[in-house]
């Protein structure tokens, strides 16, 4: 079975839903010159909340070949939560994803793994696939216990979720130490967790589901370190941050199947 490489931009707290048009318009346009291949890779964008109707306005109206979706999504399913957006609201938006338990989310709102667990759960039962997130610190990382710390953190947010929705899903590593940074992870970094959680989704759930989840890498991403992380055969995609900003960045990583992995 083969996995479609998939290439996430993470705009985080950035670009006005104006600002957004511009890089959408841009972004397409930079992809077609460069003669991107949807087949070889799928793009999506993470836009804020305020972004998404005019990123879907954008997408549908010029049918984009590019995906998108939220960085967030509520546990609940509606009523009284002030701020929250339910699941159902992004489907209604024909958002594909859905970042959940982002180190961002879990450091500075303080989500626990049982949130990260609701979410992911809500998620998949509104029809929006999740990108689940997990990632150690600087800590962890110096004693060596990145991969139990990321596993248990995949075991944690997937608790509850069968087989066949895991098979769909996304995972993603993003070491806290290499989140806009520009210390990006060594392949082998990336190989060693991304490997680590394929290995236990196939013995907690099915080998099929360990063939069919995709898990990316991410962590100061940017086009000269792409290829060599894709390179990686657990290595399933990247969520990239700030390198989704500049067009032609992201669509250099778009194209990573056409980079030399140096
Ligand atoms: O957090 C990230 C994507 O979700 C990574 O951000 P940077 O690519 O800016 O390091």
């Amino acid at each position: 079975m083969t996995r479609k490489p998939l290439m996430a931009g993470n705009w985080k707290m950035n670009l006005t839903h104006v600002e957004a048009t511009g890089l959408v318009q841009k972004l397409a346009w930079t992809l077609s010159d460069k003669r991107w291949d949807p087949e070889r890779s799928e793009v999506v964008v993470l836009p804020p909340f305020t972004d998404l109707r005019t990123v879907q306005t954008l997408v549908e109206g010029d049918r984009l070949k590019i995906g998108y979706g939220a960085q967030d999504v509520s546990a609940h399913v509606k009523g009284a939560y002030t701020g929250e957006v339910s699941v159902e609201m992004l489907a209604k938006l024909n958002c594909g994803y859905v970042t959940v338990g982002h180190s961002e989310r879990r450091e500075y709102h303080h989500e626990s793994d049982a949130l990260v667990n609701a979410k992911t759960l809500r998620a998949l039962s509104g029809g929006v696939t999740p990108i689940v997130c997990v990632g150690e610190g600087l800590d962890v990382r110096q004693e060596g216990e990145q991969v139990p710390h990321c596993l248990a953190q995949v075991r944690a947010a997937l608790t509850d979720v069968s087989p066949e929705q895991v098979a769909g899903l996304v995972i993603a590593y993003e070491p806290v130490w290499a989140i806009g940074t520009g210390e990006v992870a060594t392949p082998a970094d990336a190989q060693e967790v991304c490997g680590a959680i394929r290995t236990l989704i196939g013995e907690l759930h099915t080998p099929e589901a360990a063939e069919s989840v995709r898990v990316l890498y991410g962590g100061s991403v940017k086009s000269g370190s792409v290829a060599a992380i894709m390179a990686q055969p657990d290595v399933d995609g990247c969520l990239v941050g700030g390198a989704s900003l500049q067009v032609d960045e992201f669509a250099a990583i778009a194209r990573f199947y056409d980079l030399p992995a140096v």
